[in-house]
């Protein structure tokens, strides 16, 4: 027997809910991430969702939630998958301020990039700390592609997260290469390091068309931490970041003719061994605490409305045959 049990995520169209399959000496937690077909359609985001559930389907790795099984009723698309019991990463980062240097060891970089390698091997073109959630060990799992987005202002129809986007992305739509991926890459790292991103801070107005002249021109700061003013950013970290958020993306390290190696051989990466990080030989750096398989204590509670979506037409629901 299934059952939905209550909403642990709200996305723009989409809840995401835990789940158990009973039976009499078994039980199973999961969740399902259930979309109203209408709002798909009305939103034009009919190929980002197909394209959402191809991936999920086909990709199998270490740092991307494992995928189940999909299926639809007349109002609904539904996506079930793993239950990550530890939550956001991004969570741990609000209680924290930020992580400390010291915290981010080696082995915490050869995670970010393990993923960051499979993100750009599936043309994704939006990583942000939100999507990224914690299994029980802590073990950092990508839960969502990022091109399935609604997006208002015509401003942000460029593909990605305003924060995130390369110059070359702002300069223009068409025609990016993967040095896009490196650039965002270097934002990350910076937002792990600092507790926001490099040209959008908390105490400014972040409205996109200042972060993008941001991005275009102002220089990376580097922030100090009271009391002693001791650089948050070390010297190698703020080395790599730097190469990375090369506007030139011809001089971009990453997009030169040693290509990703040049990354992966660089010191901040030093102690790191890949080969552990893929094989899950890593002692995470956050160990959330779940208590038992369906604990929810990670998560903001929400309401967990029966709200139910219009009936689609036959015609709305043909468009997602693949679920
Ligand atoms: N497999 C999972 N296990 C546990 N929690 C999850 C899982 N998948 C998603 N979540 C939670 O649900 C939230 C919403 O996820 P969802 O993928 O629907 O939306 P989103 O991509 O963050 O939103 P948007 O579409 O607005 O960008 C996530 O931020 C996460 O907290």
């Amino acid at each position: 027997m299934e059952e939905f049990i209550t909403t642990i995520g709200v996305g723009t169209f989409s809840r995401v809910i835990l789940a158990r399959r009973r039976s009499e000496n078994y039980q199973e937690f999961f969740v399902v991430k259930t979309m109203a077909i209408r709002d798909i359609v009305q939103m034009k985001q009919v190929n980002h969702v197909n394209d959402e559930r191809r991936i999920l389907a086909a990709v199998q790795h270490p740092f991307i939630v494992r995928f189940y099984g999909s299926y639809r009723d007349t109002r609904y698309l539904y996506l079930s998958m793993e239950f990550l019991s530890g939550g956001e990463l991004f969570s741990y980062f609000r209680q924290a301020g930020r992580l400390r240097t010291t915290t981010v060891t080696a082995k915490f970089k050869n995670v970010f990039f393990f993923y960051y390698k499979y993100i750009i091997i599936l043309n994704v073109r939006d990583l942000k700390l939100e999507n990224l959630v914690l299994d029980a060990h802590g073990h950092v799992k990508l839960t969502d592609f990022g091109f399935a987005k609604y997006v208002p202002d015509r401003t942000y129809t460029l593909c990605g997260t305003p924060e995130y986007l390369a110059p070359e992305m702002i300069l223009s739509s068409h025609g990016h290469s993967f040095g896009v991926d490196w650039y965002a890459l270097g934002i990350l790292i910076y937002e792990l390091l600092v507790g926001h991103t490099p040209f959008a801070s908390i105490d400014q107005q972040n409205h996109p068309s200042s972060i993008f002249l941001r991005i275009l021109n102002d220089q990376i700061p580097w922030p100090y931490a009271p009391p002693c003013h001791s650089e948050i950013i070390d010297r190698t970290g703020r080395n790599l970041i730097r190469k990375l958020l090369e506007r030139d993306r011809t001089r971009r390290i990453g997009c030169m003719a040693g290509g990703v190696s040049d990354i992966k051989r660089h010191r901040w990466f030093k102690q790191v061994s890949w080969t552990d990080a893929l094989e899950g030989r890593i002692r995470p750096p956050i160990v959330p605490r779940v208590d038992h398989p369906g604990d929810i204590q990670n998560f903001e509670s929400f309401k967990h409305e029966r709200f139910r979506a219009p009936q689609c037409t036959n015609e709305e629901y043909n468009l997602f045959d693949k679920f």
